[in-house]
């Protein structure tokens, strides 16, 4: 083949297979503390969409500083933003297994990333646990986030009730949805958690860089001056 990553800036490489596994669950359900445990034991990259946002609010930008607003609020940011953050993230990476934690949040999201990513996850990890479990874990947290007070995280509650749930049922109804009870000490959880990932096919998605699609080629060129990702589906 001539050279599929022309444009590209050279950290993927050819044929390079990715495997992406979306990790969701309510607020405080315990997604990043089992994230960090797969990346233990399984040597995926994690990328929690919260972080990368929490990181964007730090810069001194128009951009920034309404992401700090929208999340004080305990509302979702633009599908495109974190998309893009998330995209990144990925191309950054050496890494060709990632975790994305927190994503998709709502459709919008799953249909923006269908759009520009277009690699199909893995499965689904949904982190299954009641209300009450979760507010009294966000709120001994102590992380110092913007968002761990009461108002907010009833907020999120509602977000994650409202506009997760349709996401979840579309992977439920493609049998890509796996689900942990996650009202259990982190190591028990994980042991569930462990047994979906051992099963995890051993097979990616075969990915390289062309050119295809106008709109992505435009959307990764502004935003990581590279010029496409094209899922060759084997
Ligand atoms: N299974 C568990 N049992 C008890 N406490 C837990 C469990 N899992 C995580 N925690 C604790 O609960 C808090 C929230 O966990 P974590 O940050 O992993 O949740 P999260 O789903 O990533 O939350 P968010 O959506 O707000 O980012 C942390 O203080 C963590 O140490
Ligand atoms: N797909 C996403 C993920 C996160 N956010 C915003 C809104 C959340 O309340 C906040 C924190 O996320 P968490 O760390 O709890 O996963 O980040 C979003 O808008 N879209
Ligand atoms: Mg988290």
């Amino acid at each position: 083949m001539a050279d599929a990553n022309k444009g590209y800036d050279g950290s993927m490489p050819p044929g390079k297979k990715l495997k992406i596994v979306f990790v969701i669950g309510g607020p405080g359900s315990g997604k990043g503390t089992q994230c960090s445990k797969i990346v233990n034991q399984f040597g995926f990259t994690h990328l929690s969409a919260g972080d990368l946002l929490r990181q964007e609010a730090k810069s001194n930008t128009e951009q920034g500083t309404m992401i700090k607003n929208l999340m004080h609020e305990g509302k979702l940011v633009s599908s495109e933003i974190i998309v893009r953050l998330l995209l990144k993230a990925i191309l950054a990476s050496g890494n060709d297994k990632f975790l994305i934690d927190g994503f998709p949040r709502h459709e919008e999201n799953r249909r923006a990333y269908e759009k520009i990513v277009n690699i199909d996850p893995e499965f689904v990890l949904l982190i299954d646990c009641s209300r009450e479990e979760m507010e009294r874990r966000i709120l001994h947290r102590n992380q110092g986030r913007d968002d761990d007070n009461v108002d907010t995280i009833r907020r999120r509650f509602e977000v994650f009730q409202e506009s997760t749930l349709p996401v979840i049922q579309h992977y439920e109804k493609m049998g890509k949805l796996r689900r942990v009870d996650g009202n259990r000490q982190p190591d028990m959880v994980f042991e569930d958690v462990k047994a979906i990932f051992a099963q995890m096919n051993t097979q990616g998605r075969n990915v390289t860089i062309a050119q295809t699609n106008p709109f992505k080629r435009w959307f990764l060129h502004l935003c990581c001056g590279c010029f496409d990702v094209q899922d060759g589906r084997n």
